[in-house]
C-alpha cells in the first residue's frame, strides 16, 4: 500500500525511519495528473534507491499570471493508485500552506542565473525561479539521496543541475528519457487541453525535431535549419516561441562546431504551450 504523507512531520518521521535502517531514498518530483512518462521516472529511480517518494504539487510560484494554473488538472486518487502500481513507497502531497508557510508571495526565493535568461526562461519571466524555489524547498523536506527529472524539460534538468552545485545538495540527479505517444507526441498533462484537431497536428512537432536532426546531419547551417523549423511549425497552425538547435549547455553553436548539439522547441496550440527537444549526437 502506498503511504500518502500530507504534514512534515509524517514525511520526516517515515524518511528518517528509512534511513536508520540505511536505505537509500529517491524523489520524483511532479506537479501531478501522472502519465506513462512520470511512471518510467519512478521506475528509473527504483532502480537507483531502496525506496521511491513521488512528490505531487502544483507549484504556484512557477506559473506566470496568465498561465494555466487554476485549470491545471489535478487528479490525487488516480495518481495515488497509479504510483501504488507503479512500485513508489510514497506520495508526498503538500498543501500550498505546508509549502509555504508564510504565503506563496512571501516565499524565500530562489534565482539561478544566466542559464534561466533565454528559451523557456524568457518566455515565461520568473518560471524557473519558481522551479528552483519549490525544487530546493522538496530537497529539504525530503532530504532524497538521488532526485529523477525527465529529459523533456531539457533546459529545467540544466537549472536543476545548476541548482544542485551551486548550494551543495547532496543529492545525485537521474535524466529519465522522454516517453511519447505511439505518433511520437511527447506524454504531458498538457496534452489533455488539446482538441481532436489540435491533438492531430501535435505530432508535426516531433517530426519537426526529427527533420531538424536530419538537417543538421546532412551539414545544413543551424540558421536555416532553425528558419525551416519555425515555417514548417507555422504553417501547421503553431504559434512559435521557439525553434531552435543549441550546444547541450543552451548556447548557440557556430557551423563549424562539432560536438553533441540539441533541437528544442516550444510551441502554442490554441490555449496550449507545448515543449520537446531532440538529442543530436555527433561524435565531432
Ligand atoms: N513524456 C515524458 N517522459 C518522461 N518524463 C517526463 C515526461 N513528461 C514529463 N516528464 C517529467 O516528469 C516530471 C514532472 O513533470 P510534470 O508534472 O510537469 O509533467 P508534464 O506531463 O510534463 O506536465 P506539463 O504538461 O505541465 O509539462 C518532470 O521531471 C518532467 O520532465
Ligand atoms: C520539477 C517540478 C515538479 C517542480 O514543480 C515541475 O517543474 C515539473 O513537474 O516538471
Ligand atoms: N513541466 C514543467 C512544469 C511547468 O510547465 O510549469
Amino acid at each position: 500500500m502506498i503511504d500518502i504523507l500530507e504534514t512534515l512531520d509524517a514525511l520526516r518521521a517515515r524518511v528518517a525511519g528509512w534511513k536508520r535502517e540505511g536505505l537509500r531514498v529517491a524523489l520524483v518530483p511532479t506537479m501531478g495528473n501522472l502519465h506513462a512518462g512520470h511512471y518510467s521516472l519512478v521506475e528509473l529511480a527504483r532502480g537507483h534507491a531502496d525506496r521511491v517518494v513521488a512528490s505531487v504539487f502544483v507549484n504556484p510560484t512557477q506559473f506566470g499570471p496568465n498561465e494555466d494554473f487554476a485549470r491545471y488538472p489535478r487528479t490525487p486518487e488516480a495518481d495515488a493508485a497509479g504510483l501504488e502500481a507503479a512500485g513508489c513507497d510514497a506520495l508526498w502531497l503538500p498543501s500550498v500552506e505546508t509549502m509555504y508557510p508564510y504565503g506563496a508571495e512571501n516565499a524565500v526565493r530562489m534565482r539561478v542565473p544566466g542559464i534561466t535568461d533565454v528559451l523557456d526562461g524568457a518566455h515565461r519571466p520568473g518560471h524557473f525561479d519558481g522551479v528552483a524555489t519549490v525544487v530546493s524547498r522538496l530537497f529539504n523536506q525530503v532530504q532524497p539521496d538521488v532526485a529523477a527529472f525527465g529529459r523533456k524539460d531539457y533546459q529545467q534538468l540544466a537549472v536543476i543541475r545548476y541548482l544542485v552545485r551551486d548550494l551543495a545538495f547532496p543529492v545525485e540527479l537521474l535524466a529519465g528519457e522522454t516517453r511519447r505517444e505511439a505518433d511520437g507526441l511527447a506524454m504531458s498533462s498538457r496534452n489533455q487541453y488539446l482538441d481532436a484537431a489540435e491533438r492531430a497536428t501535435a505530432p508535426e512537432i516531433h517530426r519537426t525535431l526529427l527533420a531538424m536532426r536530419d538537417a543538421i546531419g546532412a551539414g545544413t547551417p543551424i540558421d536555416r535549419v532553425e528558419a525551416r523549423a519555425s515555417e514548417r511549425l507555422a504553417a501547421a497552425g503553431f504559434s512559435v516561441d521557439y525553434a531552435v538547435v543549441r550546444t547541450p549547455a543552451l548556447e548557440a553553436a557556430g557551423n563549424d562546431f562539432d560536438g553533441p548539439l540539441v533541437a528544442l522547441v516550444a510551441v502554442r496550440l490554441g490555449r496550449t504551450r507545448l515543449i520537446d527537444n531532440l538529442d543530436i549526437p555527433r561524435t565531432g
